[in-house]
């Protein structure tokens, strides 16, 4: 499990550090990991370190001190090392000094920059707020070398990873001392992030990423007395004539995910059939038997008879997630989801979340979430590259899915029915949210390459569909299971 700490948390964890260590101590750690991320990349992209060229971009706070620093420390591996600085005046002292005295050049952002090999991003750090100021950002649209950035990219908000202007776009961010929510929120301004460890103690934490082995412990396999009952049995109800298909993804998702029995009510139960024999399928709701969680939504309508619908499967008294068309009708009807005692997961997307709520996500996601899940006494996933989900008492998972590809129709219908079948198996909404969003947005990116557990692979990648995902799913478990880690997975878009 991966914490992301806020600034403030971060600044709290290192005041006994700074109060206790020698000055400076804790930023020459810091510069030392930067110094080390930079040189391997200097190798990587041009096979060599001494004789390289760098550019430090040097902002006003401890964020330029960090990057001075490890300018200097390069510098006595060889490489030729220019910092810009932005306010002359306000530059880190020390940082300056040890840069200068080890022969690094000092220039101003009027001059001729050249063409470096790599350009360090020491503008802002976790005391920035806002776009980059123009001066900056002039400075970074004339930059064409990749960016390494130092704890973040510059101009992208350290709490939120909103952006609002100009920002940085790393190829690789190094964190220092604990990721920050920027690194999983921002993610694509931060490239592929490494973390350095400078000794600190951090405390509790208010927003997590399950990695890879966490999953892997998590998802449920059938145990030596295990039967397709006991394994827990989750209920659909989903499509529509109009949309049969969001019934197939989402039933064949469920059948995917666990062991067990899946259940469909509606009006698809030939089309459903067709594709997954093994689910129990009828047009009644009335009839559709015992399940220990339902999935209500996707592709649906919302007409009354919908609505009806809607009404019944929240009355019975089992965990429920409700999707699409059933996140429109109860737009209308909040109390359908305030009046229950087991719980509900809401998942919608920002669209869906504006009309539950009357407004967007707006910049701070994780704050949004966390609002409604309390407001509607209900646990939250809140669709995107970056998925974010909240349970009611404000504890947040967060899965960055390393690419955009699940950006494609039906994909939602499949994430649905993947986390209700683990409703089903026991796991509490917002874990089975997060253990399921994993599974999804591996299998998305394992669909683009075609397959292959060999995430590492130089492989091309293609768009998908909503059933090549589905198609990859069960590989996708099969990765999580084995305790692959995410991080071993490239950016895939
Ligand atoms: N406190 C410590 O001992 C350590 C701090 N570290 C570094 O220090 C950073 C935090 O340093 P600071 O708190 O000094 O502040 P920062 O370096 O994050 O930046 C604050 C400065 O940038 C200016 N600024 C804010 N927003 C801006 C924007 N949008 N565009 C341009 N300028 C903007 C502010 O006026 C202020 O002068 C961390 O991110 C990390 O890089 C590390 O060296 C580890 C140890
Ligand atoms: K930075």
């Amino acid at each position: 499990m991966r914490g992301y700490y806020t600034a403030d948390e971060v600044r709290a964890a290192e005041a006994p550090l700074l109060a206790s260590l020698p000055d400076g101590a804790l930023m020459r750690r810091a510069a030392h990991g930067l110094a080390t991320v930079v040189a391997a990349e200097l190798r990587a992209r041009t096979g060599g370190v001494a004789g390289r060229t760098i550019t430090v971009l040097v902002g006003s706070g401890d964020n330029g001190g960090d990057a001075l620093w490890a300018g200097a420390m390069l510098r006595k591996r060889g490489v030729a090392a220019t910092a810009v600085l932005l306010k002359p005046e306000k530059t880190h002292a020390a940082g300056l000094a040890a840069f200068t005295a080890a022969g690094g050049r000092v220039a101003a952002p009027s001059d001729d920059l050249g063409l470096p090999d790599l350009v360090i991003d020491g503008i802002v750090g976790i005391s920035g707020r806002g776009p980059l100021r123009p001066d900056a950002a002039a400075l970074v649209d004339r930059i064409e070398a990749p960016i390494v950035s130092a704890d973040l990219p510059s101009g992208v908000d350290p709490d939120t990873g909103a952006v609002d202007g100009p920002a940085v776009r790393a190829a690789v961010t190094v964190a220092f001392g604990a990721l920050k929510p920027v690194h999983a929120l921002g993610a694509a301004h931060c490239g592929r992030v490494e973390l350095v460890r400078i000794g600190l103690s951090l405390g509790d934490v208010g927003i997590t990423a399950l990695d890879a082995a966490d999953v892997g412990a998590a998802w449920p396999v059938p145990g030596a007395e295990d039967d397709k009952y006991s394994q827990g049995v989750v209920g659909v109800v989903a499509g529509s004539d109009g949309y049969p298909g969001a019934g197939v993804l989402c039933t064949g998702a469920a059948v995917t995910a666990t062991s067990g029995l899946v259940r469909y009510a509606g009006p698809c139960t030939g089309e459903v059939l067709a594709h997954a024999p093994e689910v129990i399928a009828t047009a009644e709701l009335a009839k559709a038997g015992r399940v220990q969680s339902w999935v209500v939504g996707p592709g649906m309508g919302t007409d009354d008879a919908a609505r009806r619908t809607l009404r019944t499967v929240l009355d019975a008294d089992v965990p429920a997630l409700v999707d699409a068309d059933g996140l429109t009708l109860l737009a209308e009807d909040p109390d359908l989801v305030r009046s229950r005692t087991a719980a509900t997961l809401l998942t919608p997307h920002a669209g869906e979340f504006a009309r539950l709520t009357g407004k967007d996500p707006g910049p701070d996601r994780v704050a949004s979430v966390r609002a409604l899940a309390a407001d509607w006494n209900a646990h939250v996933l809140l669709k995107g590259r970056a998925t974010v989900i909240a349970e009611p008492g404000g504890r947040v998972f967060v899965n960055e899915a390393g690419g955009s590809w699940s950006a494609t129709a039906g994909a939602g219908d499949v994430l649905a029915g993947i986390i209700g079948a683990l409703m089903a198996a026991g796991l509490t909404p917002d874990r089975a949210a997060a253990v399921g969003a994993r599974a999804h947005s591996l299998a998305a990116n394992l669909a683009a390459r075609g397959g292959g557990a060999d995430l590492s692979a130089g492989r091309g990648t293609a768009p998908i569909s909503a059933g090549t995902l589905l198609a990859h799913l069960r590989e996708s478990i099969r990765v999580l299971r084995a305790g692959v880690s995410p991080e071993e997975m490239p950016a895939t878009s």
